[in-house]
């Protein structure tokens, strides 16, 4: 009877990177004083013996850092392991746990270039194992119950920390030091209870299957570089990341995207130089920005970021120029995705 329950539990394969999920205090009372990436795949799976009940589970590790210093070779190096997981027929669901602060990167990149409908859920914790009330071990099972589940299939990649599962593509760290931190601005698409997931929407934007975009064909990502802006803000980190070689610069602008009267010049001379300008926005809530509104793209041949924030709007900006350097195709893609 146990065999036969053991061949139809779902196999989910634990890719292990970090954060502080994988963190250690020196006391129960460190919640936010601790080292990150301390703890290996092992004896996080060992943690959480319910675990077994929910699927046959086993970990890799592919890195141990903290996800402030994830670089885009780690990305794919990531994006590659998981696609050839995804490929295995003996793989249903894969997890990825990962430290908080670029979490939401990472889930948005993949999202992008993983071509597969089967669950991939990217997990982090706020506080490390070591702490009284310590959230990764429930966000762990939770990732674990999404990622066999045969209701996750097709709907992108997810992220479930907080008893939510929310799109990789539109959450975001909004709070560091409470272990409710992942919002999106348009809702999560889900809850994930005891092991059990409750769907309430689904993503409208393209995605893994649907995109057309392939971590297989990605040999390397571009320098793309995010500057923030400010009253009183000047154009000096424009020009320096330009100089340094970007092929784009993420205007991570004030409300609207807005555009800075003594940086203007300067970016109209940098897009004539042939660096793409996009316009997002550093809005604590979730950014909305348009095209002509603020400043006229049309006429600068600027590109809008629309909802993604900085941090995405450069993960996306990354991806697309390895296909096209057109604006209008980037403009598409943001646009599309
Ligand atoms: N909560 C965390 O995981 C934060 C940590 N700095 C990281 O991103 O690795």
């Amino acid at each position: 009877k146990e065999v036969q329950t053991q061949q139809k539990l779902a196999n989910v394969v634990i890719l292990a990177t970090g954060g502080t999920i994988a963190g250690a205090g020196a006391s129960a009372a460190n919640s936010a004083t601790y080292q990150a990436a301390k703890v290996g795949i092992e004896q996080l799976i060992a943690d959480v013996p319910q675990l077994s009940q929910l699927a046959n589970v086993r970990g890799e590790q592919v890195m141990q850092i903290a996800s402030e210093s994830i670089t885009n070779d780690n990305l794919l190096q990531l994006g590659r392991r998981v696609a050839e997981l995804a490929d295995s027929k003996d793989v249903d669901g894969i997890v990825i746990t990962h430290g908080t602060d670029t979490l939401e990167e990472t889930a948005y990149f993949l999202n992008l270039v993983e071509k597969t409908d089967k669950p991939i859920i990217v997990v982090g914790s706020m506080r490390p194992g070591t702490a009284m009330s310590a959230d990764g071990m429930l966000n762990l099972y939770n990732a674990v119950a999404v990622a066999s589940s045969k209701e996750a299939r097709g709907k992108g990649v997810l992220v479930t920390m907080n008893d939510e599962i929310q799109s990789g593509r539109d959450v975001s760290k909004m709070i560091n030091i409470k272990t409710e931190a992942f919002k999106s601005a348009w809702g999560p698409l889900g809850m994930v209870v005891e092991g059990k997931s409750y769907w309430f929407r689904l993503p409208a934007k393209r995605h893994t299957l649907d995109s057309e975009f392939d971590i297989k064909t990605i040999k390397s990502l571009p320098d793309v570089e995010i500057a923030y802006s400010y009253g009183n803000v000047s154009d000096t980190a424009y020009k320096a990341l330009a100089q340094s070689g970007a092929k784009a610069i993420i205007h991570a602008g004030t409300g609207n995207g807005a555009v800075s009267s003594r940086v203007v010049p300067t970016l109209q001379a940098l897009r004539k130089d042939g660096v793409q300008i996009i316009r997002s926005s550093h809005v604590n809530a979730g950014g909305f920005v348009l095209r002509n509104a603020e400043q006229p793209d049309d006429k600068y041949d600027w590109v809008v970021a629309h909802d993604l924030n900085p941090q995405k709007a450069r993960i996306l900006a990354m991806v697309a120029l390895t296909k096209t350097n057109d604006s209008k195709e980037l403009q598409r893609m943001f646009w599309e995705y």
